[in-house]
């Protein structure tokens, strides 16, 4: 546990403003500082979002100097107070007991995410509190590894450096570490959204026969790029040689796969999830993958974050599990950042986010 000396050095007040002679800030921008909106930034965001804030002059922000530890929630709710906007990520939840401890000030919510699980909209929106997010920056990024987690599953690829490095590798054998390939396979999208549609534009060239989807509605214009079809979810699953979970996390897609949904799926078939873990009942997925009811399984999100190394699906072999890096690239991080200020800053000026969350 953080003690609160160590969680006060953490915090930074970054003015981006001159200093006098003495190291202070001059009484003038002292003055100009106090009538500027208040920000909180949760972590240390990388740093074109930080010049961005910096070098507007539209603010006064603090920021939880540190990207390895969170903000702990008491010095969360401590450091809301009275602030007019709020820049955070996904650790962070922002419920009724946070925005009640912000107070009336708080005008805008900008989170440098593109899931938004993490907020209360309900809340949010009772309170006229706008919502900025981060979608469409990270798509490339999410379905590049998406793709990388999906070959990395169905090719066995870490147990096979496992067996390389640690001397398993005998004679070439003829059905050592075989896997599932992608040529003339199903592929099924869970939630077909900007990110799943990118997802299929880079799997097509690996020959996948067909592509698959279910949504709460069909979704023609984006399934027509890609040439998908609609089906049910039991369809889905039944036909689908790889399953990619790509669904935002709502009340109604809360472990929408479970055991109902590995039961009806072929077991030869890759289950892969880059969008959220609670889209997923894990015990459910620990029973289909240890009893080889399905084939594998890449999961690069998780319930909780981070999974504990004790976890049972740590111990099995068919299933891959990365530290949620779906959007992380320089390139990405840098982009979410940016727009998470811009969104900040636009709220703030009453102007229209970039990219702001209907409430
Ligand atoms: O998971 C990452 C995000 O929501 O941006």
């Amino acid at each position: 546990m953080w003690s609160s000396s160590v969680a006060l050095r953490r915090l930074q007040r970054i003015a981006g403003t001159p200093l006098n002679v003495a190291g202070g800030l001059t009484s003038s921008v002292q003055r100009k500082m106090s009538t500027l909106p208040r920000v909180f930034v949760t972590r240390q965001i990388p740093p074109e979002g930080l010049k961005i804030l910096r070098d507007s002059g539209q603010v006064n922000f603090e920021l939880w100097d540190s990207d390895d530890v969170p903000v702990p929630r008491k010095e969360l709710l401590e450091k809301v107070r009275g602030v007019d906007a709020l820049l955070c990520v996904l650790t962070e939840k922002v419920d009724a007991e946070l925005l009640e401890a912000a107070g009336p000030k708080l005008k805008v919510v900008s989170t440098m995410s593109v899931g938004f699980d993490h907020l209360s909209l309900e809340e949010l929106k009772r309170r006229g509190i706008r919502v900025g997010y981060t979608p469409d920056v990270l798509t490339d990024a999410v379905a590049e590894l998406t793709v990388a987690l999906l070959l990395t599953t169905s090719r066995r690829l870490i147990e096979a450096t496992h067996e390389a490095k640690t001397g398993g590798w005998g004679t070439w054998r003829t059905l050592w570490l075989c896997g599932h390939e992608l040529a003339n396979s199903t592929v099924g999208i869970l939630g077909l959204g900007r990110i799943g549609v990118a997802i299929a534009e880079r799997l097509a060239p690996f020959k996948v026969k067909k592509f698959i989807y279910a949504d709460v509605a069909p979704r023609p214009e984006l399934a027509a790029s890609i040439n998908a079809e609609y089906v049910s979810l039991d369809e889905l699953a039944e036909r689908s040689d790889f399953l990619a979970a790509c669904c935002a996390l709502t009340p109604e897609t809360k472990e929408i796969c479970n055991r109902r949904l590995f039961s009806k799926m072929k077991n030869t078939s890759i289950f892969i999830n880059t969008s959220r873990g609670g889209v997923v009942n894990q015990e459910d997925l620990y029973e289909a993958l240890a009893t080889g009811q399905i084939a594998g399984a890449g999961l690069d999100v998780t319930v909780p974050e981070p999974l504990p190394t004790t976890h049972p699906l740590f111990t099995l072999k068919n299933c891959v599990i990365l530290p949620h890096i779906a959007s992380a690239s320089y390139t990405t991080r840098n982009a979410m950042s940016a727009l998470a200020a811009n969104n900040l800053l636009l709220g703030l000026q009453g102007e229209p986010m970039i990219r702001e969350l209907k409430l």
